[in-house]
């Protein structure tokens, strides 16, 4: 299957343009992937994005890529491991245009058998994939209730029946669900409404990174619907639940993935 493609052009908009004019979102991991795609796809709508990320040049070309749009993209590099900094980020973002909806992206693991995870790569991913997104979703809290915003937090398809290779990360996202459906139960009263969208294979630089092109092309052939997941398809949700649209949506897992979680089994082939 070497002729599989994984970007075909599709065009995945469905929401109008100013739909987030005076808006404003806080999205971490701005600077590549799927965190890209959100921010363009939010900027086009009129939002004003602030975004992060470690890497400061991959944030200046998603700030490139947004120049001739309707809303605005600022950014400042910051580690969302480093609990501190990553306060005060959030809370300069909202004193200065407040949070409406707060994109929890990014995120990361490596794939490994777990007898070959070490309790320091266990913390790591735990850290990076579950403390960092409580962390960050507490301090914007002040400001989604000002705003009756809303939170989407990426996480991956098959979090609710597990996956090989990837214990540390599906623990991590399973917390994250957890987090969701008990906050979108404490803050339903603020009118803050939170979900998890959970993408199957969506092919990032990010992804074929960790993963080389046989491995890539398997785990499209475990989708049932036989074609991976677009960043665009990811950002066109985050911006639907963000939308007046989704105004009853909260406590969701939402996967968007060709039906990968019903099917064999991304998970059997993870750790091949
Ligand atoms: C089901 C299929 C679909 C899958 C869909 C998922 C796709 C994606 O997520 S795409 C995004 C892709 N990009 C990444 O995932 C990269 C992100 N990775 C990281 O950022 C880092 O690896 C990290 C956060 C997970 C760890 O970073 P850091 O704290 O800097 O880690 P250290 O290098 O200091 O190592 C800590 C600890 O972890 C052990 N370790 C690292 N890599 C591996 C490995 N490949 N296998 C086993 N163990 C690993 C490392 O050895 C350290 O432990 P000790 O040796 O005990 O000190
Ligand atoms: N690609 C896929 O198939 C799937 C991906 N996902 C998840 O989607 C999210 C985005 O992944 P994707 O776009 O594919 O991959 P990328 O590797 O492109 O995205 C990860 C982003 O997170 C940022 N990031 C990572 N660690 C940190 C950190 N400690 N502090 C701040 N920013 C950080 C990275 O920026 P920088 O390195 O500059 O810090 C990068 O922009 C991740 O949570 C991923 O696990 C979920 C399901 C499937």
């Amino acid at each position: 299957m070497s002729s599989t493609s994984f970007n075909d052009p599709y065009d995945a908009s469905v929401l109008r343009d100013g739909l987030f004019a005076d808006r404003s979102a806080f999205v971490s991991g701005a600077g590549s992937g799927i965190g890209r795609a959100i921010v363009l796809r939010l900027v086009q709508l009129g939002m004003h994005v602030f975004g992060t990320g470690r890497r400061a040049e991959m944030l200046e070309e998603t700030a490139n890529l947004t120049k001739d749009m309707a809303g605005a993209f600022t950014y400042k590099p910051c580690n969302v491991r480093e609990t501190d900094a990553i306060e005060a980020l959030v809370r300069e973002a909202g004193e200065s245009r407040g949070i409406d909806l707060l994109v929890n992206n990014a995120g990361g693991q490596f794939f490994a058998p777990a007898a070959e995870i070490s309790r320091r790569g266990w913390d790591a991913v735990i850290d990076l994939n579950l403390n960092a997104v409580f962390t960050v979703t507490k301090a914007a809290y002040p400001y989604l209730r000002t705003s009756r915003g809303s939170v989407a937090s990426i996480s991956l398809s098959g979090v609710d029946r597990g996956s090989m290779g990837l214990a540390h990360s599906i623990a991590a996202r399973a917390g994250v669900l957890g987090m969701t459906r008990s906050l979108a139960l404490e803050w339903a009263k603020d009118g803050i409404r939170l979900n998890c969208i959970a993408p199957g294979t969506v092919v990032t630089e990010g992804l074929a990174g960790e993963a080389a092109r046989p491995m890539l092309e398997r785990l499209v052939e475990a989708t049932p619907m036989g074609i991976p997941t677009s960043v665009e398809e990811v950002a066109e949700l985050v911006a639907y639940l963000a939308s007046p649209a989704g105004r009853l949506m909260t406590g969701q897992l939402i996967q968007i993935d060709g039906a990968a979680h019903l099917g064999p089994g991304l998970h059997m082939i993870a750790a091949e």
